[in-house]
């Protein structure tokens, strides 16, 4: 779901494209599912079908870790769930800061999930003096003035900006300019940042809007099959019409900026 802009080359020094680094998460996703169920040993088509990925990509990814499981049996489930991990650099513990605790940055503390994959919540941050202190997921809330003090001392490496597009490049200049060289943008904002430190943007509203370009064409297709005796426009559509006439300040942009 993220979409980013990633300032190392599209393959990685020990020779793994960035296009399958980008697909191992789904595949432990599935692993994990499988590993909660205590299936032993899966095939490359069912754990294809479970990721969401063709069997022929998951088979040329898995080469790339030296995994190529087992004729007539398929992969030791665990056995990857290790060497994808490892591969992702989550059998480390990752100290995480996220800066910027309003409604995203509160939502994002309280996710279990992240401590479950290796993703350890070291502090929450942010400018307004009122939230200093304040609990929040069991944790109190730092100010804005001690990131660089609170990245140092905890290790952190990963930055969460979850604050109002205006802040993000200044808080990124910031955690940068502290040592920290991934950064996970959930501002809609572009940030710039030297050579070395890795940028993902998450942006919910490109996701759907990629999804209303699919339910668009879906009706077209059901239109061009003659399914429907009656033009069919997709209800986003006429949603769409309806608030043009009412005035752009109502319509979505075509593209976010990002
Ligand atoms: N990527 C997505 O899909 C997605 C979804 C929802 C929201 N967002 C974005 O996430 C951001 C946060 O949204 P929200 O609804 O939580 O907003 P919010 O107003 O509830 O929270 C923003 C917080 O950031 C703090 N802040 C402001 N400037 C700061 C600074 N310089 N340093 C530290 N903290 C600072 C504020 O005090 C506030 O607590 C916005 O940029 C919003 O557009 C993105």
């Amino acid at each position: 779901m993220a979409t980013g802009r990633n300032h190392r080359p599209a393959t990685r020094s020990r020779g793994i494209p960035e296009a399958t680094v980008a697909r191992l998460p789904l595949y432990l996703r599935a692993l994990t599912a499988l590993s909660e169920r205590s299936v032993p040993t899966v095939s490359s088509e069912e754990l294809a079908t479970a990721a969401g990925v063709n069997s022929a990509k998951l088979r040329k990814d898995f080469s790339y870790l030296g995994s190529y499981g087992t004729r007539g049996v398929g992969y030791d489930v665990e056995y990857l769930v290790y060497q994808i991990s490892r591969e992702l650099g989550l059998t480390q513990d990752w100290p995480v800061v996220i800066v910027g605790i309003g409604n995203l940055g509160a939502a994002l503390a309280n996710y279990g999930g992240f401590a479950s994959r290796g993703f350890r919540v070291a502090a929450l941050i942010d400018a307004d003096p009122a939230m200093t202190g304040r609990q929040v997921a069991g944790m109190g809330v730092s100010h804005v003035d001690d990131l660089e003090q609170i990245i140092q001392a905890n290790g952190v490496s990963i930055g969460v900006i979850t604050t109002p597009g205006g802040a993000a490049q200044q808080v990124c200049d910031r955690l940068v300019a502290a040592g920290i060289t991934s950064i996970l943008n959930f501002a809609p904002t572009v940030l710039s940042v030297p050579e070395g430190v890795d940028v993902r943007k998450v942006d919910l509203s490109i996701e759907l809007q990629i999804l209303a370009f699919h339910e668009q064409r879906k009706a077209a297709d059901e239109l061009a099959a003659g399914r429907n005796g009656t033009p069919r426009v997709p209800a986003a559509v006429e949603r769409r019409a309806g608030r043009a006439e009412d005035g752009p300040e109502g319509d979505i942009p075509a593209v976010m900026p990002a």
